[in-house]
């Protein structure tokens, strides 16, 4: 086991461990299976999504986070050597598990089995920048949209500056020890990983993220990343 704790060392040749949450219900897909195992091109999600992180060559161990009752499926169908633990209720949950099972990790990613089309040189950039000297790195893209704040009535409370917004993707990615941190202090919720750091104060940086690894969310989401991986090569 490589266990680094010199700050340099981790940042030159510190263990990349990449956490897979992959056990969401799909709700908003609607395709009556948890979304993970939607496929495309006869492919689960999950599996195209470990695929990417095995590609892209700056992964050291994957462990995936799937509903409990599909461990032994899942182990039967990703390569050898990718770990398969149970997720919990809601995201947050799912990567806690993941934390816990990725002990000897000195740089975290967090991704989700969603984004299944994420080119490898995406996550190739952001493991750079953890071993730049970065603690807690985000892939996104301008918002093309104008976005509102709203009221629970819908009434809209704001316009906030375009030029400041940001949507943000996976994966995410941390120094082991950060978002370690960042997990025991949550005491609620967070819709990303990023979000936890914050909270403790951490700086989070972004990166220029990459529009194929938008994340499969809606029905109309499914018909263009199938007609992208029928159309193009996975890899960019
Ligand atoms: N309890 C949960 C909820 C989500 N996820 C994972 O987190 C990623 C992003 O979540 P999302 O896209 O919201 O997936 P779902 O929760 O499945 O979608 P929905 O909210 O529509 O049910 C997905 O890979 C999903 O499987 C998870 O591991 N555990
Ligand atoms: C983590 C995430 O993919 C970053 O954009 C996103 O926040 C997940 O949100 P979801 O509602 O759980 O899909």
């Amino acid at each position: 086991m490589n266990n680094v704790t010199d700050p340099a060392e981790v940042r030159s040749g510190g263990r990349v461990i990449a956490l897979v949450p992959a056990a969401g219900r799909g709700e908003r897909l609607g395709e009556g299976i948890p979304k993970a195992f939607v496929t495309l091109c006869g492919v689960s999600m999950l599996r195209l999504a470990v695929d990417g992180l095995i590609e892209s060559g700056v992964v050291d161990r994957v462990v995936v986070i799937v509903p409990a009752d599909r461990i032994d499926s899942v182990r039967a169908e990703l390569p050898e050597g990718v770990d398969v633990v149970a997720g919990g209720a809601e995201r947050t949950d799912s990567v806690r598990a993941g934390i816990a099972a990725a002990e000897d990790a000195d740089l975290l990613l967090v991704h989700d089995a969603a984004r299944a089309l994420t080119p490898p040189s995406l996550i190739a950039r952001v493991v750079a920048e953890l071993r730049a000297g970065r603690d807690a790195v985000v892939p996104a893209l301008p918002v093309s949209d104008t976005i509102k704040t709203v009221d629970l009535l819908g009434a809209v409370t704001g316009t906030p500056d375009r030029s400041e917004l940001r949507a943000v993707q996976t994966p995410q990615g941390f120094t082991a020890d950060l978002l370690r941190r960042a997990y025991a202090a949550a005491d609620s919720l967070a819709t990303d990983d990023a979000g936890l750091v914050e909270r403790i104060g951490g700086r989070v940086r972004t990166i220029v993220g990459d529009p194929m690894a938008f994340k499969i969310t809606t029905p109309l989401d499914l018909a263009l990343a199938r007609a992208l991986a029928n159309d193009e090569p996975i890899e960019q």
